[in-house]
C-alpha cells in the first residue's frame, strides 16, 4: 500500500489511547485519519454512528458544535455501530481485515475505514486490541505499532471506574482483557514501542517523538 505509513495503537481499556489520539489528532489537525471500526457494543452518551474524528470539519459546518466541545468529549468514540447479524455479514463477504471479540462485543476494521483515510494521503490511525495487532500482522499494512500500557492495575481500574462508562460486568471483561493484554505487549517484537501512560505529557511527548518522521513527511507533501 502507498502513502504515509499507518499506525496501530493498542493497549488494555483505559490506558489512554484515545486521549493521547485525540490529542495528537488536534494538534495535527490535517495529518492523521482516524480508522472508523465497526462494533456491536451499545452507544455512551454522546456518541453518534459513524461520527469519524476525521470527519470533524464536516460535522462541525453541520452542526456548528465548537471544537472545543467535540474534543473534550472524553468517553465518546467513533464507530460504526452495527449489529451482530450486520456485522457477520460484512465478515462473511470479506470487507473487514480484522475483527474480533471484545468483552462481550464485535469489533472491526473495514477494508473501506483504512482505503477512506489513505485515499486523502493522511497518516490512518486504528484503535484495536490485541487480537486485532496479531490479525493486522498477517496483512501487508506495514503500520507502526504502538502499545500505551497504565503504570499497574489498580491505576488503570482507577481510570477505568472514574471514566463511568462501564457497567461492573463490563468493567471486570475488561479487566481481565487488560491481565492479557499487559502479558503479550511484553512479548519482543509484538510493538515497535511500549509507552507506560503514567503523566500524560510524557506520554504524549514519547508519542510524538516517535511519529514526528511520518507527520513531517505528510506536512511536507501539502506544502
Ligand atoms: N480488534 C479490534 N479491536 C478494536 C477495534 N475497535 C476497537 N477495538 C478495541 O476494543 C476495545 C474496547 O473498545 P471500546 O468499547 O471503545 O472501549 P474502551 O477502549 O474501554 O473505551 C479496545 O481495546 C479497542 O482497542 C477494531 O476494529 N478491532
Ligand atoms: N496519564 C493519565 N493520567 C490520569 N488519567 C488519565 C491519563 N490518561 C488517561 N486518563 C483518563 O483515563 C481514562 C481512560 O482513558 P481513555 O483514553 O478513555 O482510554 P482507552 O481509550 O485506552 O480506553 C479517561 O477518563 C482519561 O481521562
Amino acid at each position: 500500500m502507498s502513502g504515509p505509513r499507518p499506525v496501530v495503537l493498542s493497549g488494555p481499556s483505559g490506558a489512554g489511547k484515545s486521549t493521547l489520539l485525540k490529542r495528537l489528532m488536534k494538534e495535527y489537525e490535517g495529518v492523521f485519519g482516524f480508522s472508523v471500526s465497526h462494533t456491536t457494543r451499545n452507544l455512551r452518551p454522546g456518541e453518534e454512528n459513524g461520527k469519524g474524528l476525521n470527519c470533524l470539519p464536516m460535522l462541525l459546518g453541520a452542526t456548528l458544535l465548537p471544537v472545543a466541545d467535540v474534543l473534550s468529549s472524553e468517553t465518546s468514540k467513533d464507530y460504526h455501530f452495527v449489529t451482530r447479524e450486520k456485522m457477520q455479514e460484512g465478515i462473511d463477504k470479506g470487507e473487514f481485515i480484522e475483527n474480533a471479540e471484545f468483552s462481550g462485543n464485535m469489533y472491526g476494521t473495514s477494508k473501506s475505514s483504512i482505503e477512506d483515510v489513505q485515499a486523502q494521503n493522511l497518516i490512518c490511525i486504528l484503535d484495536v486490541d490485541i487480537q486485532g495487532v496479531k490479525n493486522i500482522k498477517k496483512t501487508d499494512l506495514n503500520p507502526i505499532y504502538i502499545s500505551i500500557q497504565p503504570p499497574s492495575m489498580e491505576i488503570l481500574e482507577k481510570r477505568l471506574r472514574d471514566r463511568q462508562t462501564e457497567t461492573e460486568d463490563s468493567l471486570q471483561k475488561r479487566l481481565e482483557a487488560a491481565r492479557i493484554d499487559m502479558e503479550l505487549s511484553k512479548e519482543p517484537g509484538v510493538f515497535d514501542l511500549v509507552i507506560i501512560n503514567d503523566d500524560l505529557e510524557e506520554a504524549y511527548e514519547k508519542l510524538k517523538s516517535v511519529l514526528i518522521e511520518e507527520i513531517e513527511k505528510v506536512q511536507d507533501a501539502k506544502n
